[in-house]
């Protein structure tokens, strides 16, 4: 069964060009000229630099074509997966939607699922997550992700379909647990690179990933989450990539503000929006995120990293 990706940002196309292999892939880009470049270059240089579009990826900007297939895939940043759903509901309506975002809504506090049943019911709603940069991917690279669902046997089918000869994909039907890592990971990838930015050292990082880690379970299942769901590629898989790697750009964000230097504002960085979503929701449900809280002061400007550090040194001591 055909498959098409909705947005053509850098993971879009890495997911399209693996999918390709296994047979033909529609990859549906919003802007014309950017789909222009694309036909003509075969190539995503301004997402994806240097990976050849294989033959059996088209490029489209026809939504109601991309959306004849049954299986779409939602590569587009969390902040703006609503207005994606909602501009082409009547489309998408019925569909099999496979979010491949990270990240918590910023005026509601839901993740990816929620998201997708709130705004179109009729949709069957799934989630692809996991350690994978879209450049590891596009070339070939081996990558395993989490496929996320509530429907075991839908789960098991977008399994077979969307596994490919680089893409090994593990099935669960914690979508919840599922999501709030690959949202959370983020966040704590920014503290990580923010303490490496600034000089502060590994062991820091070292502190910040295991207490992150252990934030990233208390806030995921207080919402429901199964704490082996975390400990998988979702959560302790992509918190170990994000956090180590100048390829993620939440991590390289966390290295401008340890280093005090600017961000490229048009860099997609789901982290900062997440960490603001995820306090606000763990300050309702009263839940302790000294971490989430401290990076949103950071993304914020509230806090230096020097200020923040020597917040989290001083608090109260306790078990770990
Ligand atoms: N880049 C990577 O290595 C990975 C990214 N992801 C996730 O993939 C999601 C997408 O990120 P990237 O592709 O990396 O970002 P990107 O910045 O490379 O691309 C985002 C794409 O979304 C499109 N877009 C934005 N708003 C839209 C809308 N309303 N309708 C249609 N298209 C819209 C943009 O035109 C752009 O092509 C994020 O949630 C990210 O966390 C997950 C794993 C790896
Ligand atoms: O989600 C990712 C790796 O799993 C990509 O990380 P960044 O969004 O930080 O670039």
């Amino acid at each position: 069964m055909s498959v098409s990706v909705l947005g053509s940002g850098a993971f879009g196309t890495a997911l399209a060009i693996s999918l390709a292999g296994n047979g033909p892939v529609t990859l549906w880009a919003r802007d014309t000229n950017h789909a222009s470049a694309m036909k003509a270059s075969r190539e995503n240089e301004k997402r994806l630099p240097g990976v050849p579009l294989p033959d059996h990826l088209s490029v489209t900007t026809d939504i109601a074509e991309a959306t004849r297939n049954e299986t779409l895939l939602l590569a587009v940043p969390m902040q703006k997966l609503r207005s994606l759903l909602v501009e082409h509901s009547e489309l998408l309506a019925g569909k099999t939607l496979v979010a491949c975002c990270k990240g918590i809504e910023l005026n509601t506090g839901l993740g990816p699922i929620a998201v997708l049943n709130k705004t179109l019911p009729s949709a069957k709603p799934a989630l692809l997550t996991g350690p994978s940069f879209a450049d590891d991917i596009a070339r070939g690279l081996p990558t395993a992700l989490t496929l996320a669902c509530d429907d075991a046997a839908l789960c098991k089918d977008l399994q077979q379909q969307l596994t490919t000869a680089n893409l090994r994909l593990y099935r669960t039907t914690d979508t919840t647990g599922a999501e709030q890592g690959g949202a959370l990971k983020n966040v704590m990838a920014i503290a990580c690179g923010a303490v490496i930015g600034a000089g502060l050292g590994d062991s820091a990082r070292a502190a910040l990933m295991t207490r992150g880690y252990a934030e990233m379970q208390r806030m995921a299942m207080a919402c429901g989450a199964r704490p082996e769901t975390l400990a998988g590629l979702s959560g302790f898989g992509d918190l170990t990539l994000t956090c180590s790697s100048d390829l993620s750009r939440n991590y390289r964000l966390g290295l401008a503000i340890g280093r005090g230097e600017t961000f490229d504002p048009s860099v997609t960085v789901e982290g900062a929006a997440t960490a603001r979503a995820a306090a606000a929701k763990a300050d309702e449900m009263k839940i302790d995120t000294p971490i989430t809280q401290t990076v949103t002061n950071l993304v914020d400007q509230r806090l230096t990293i020097g200020e923040a550090v020597a917040l989290l040194m001083k608090r109260p001591l306790k078990e770990e």
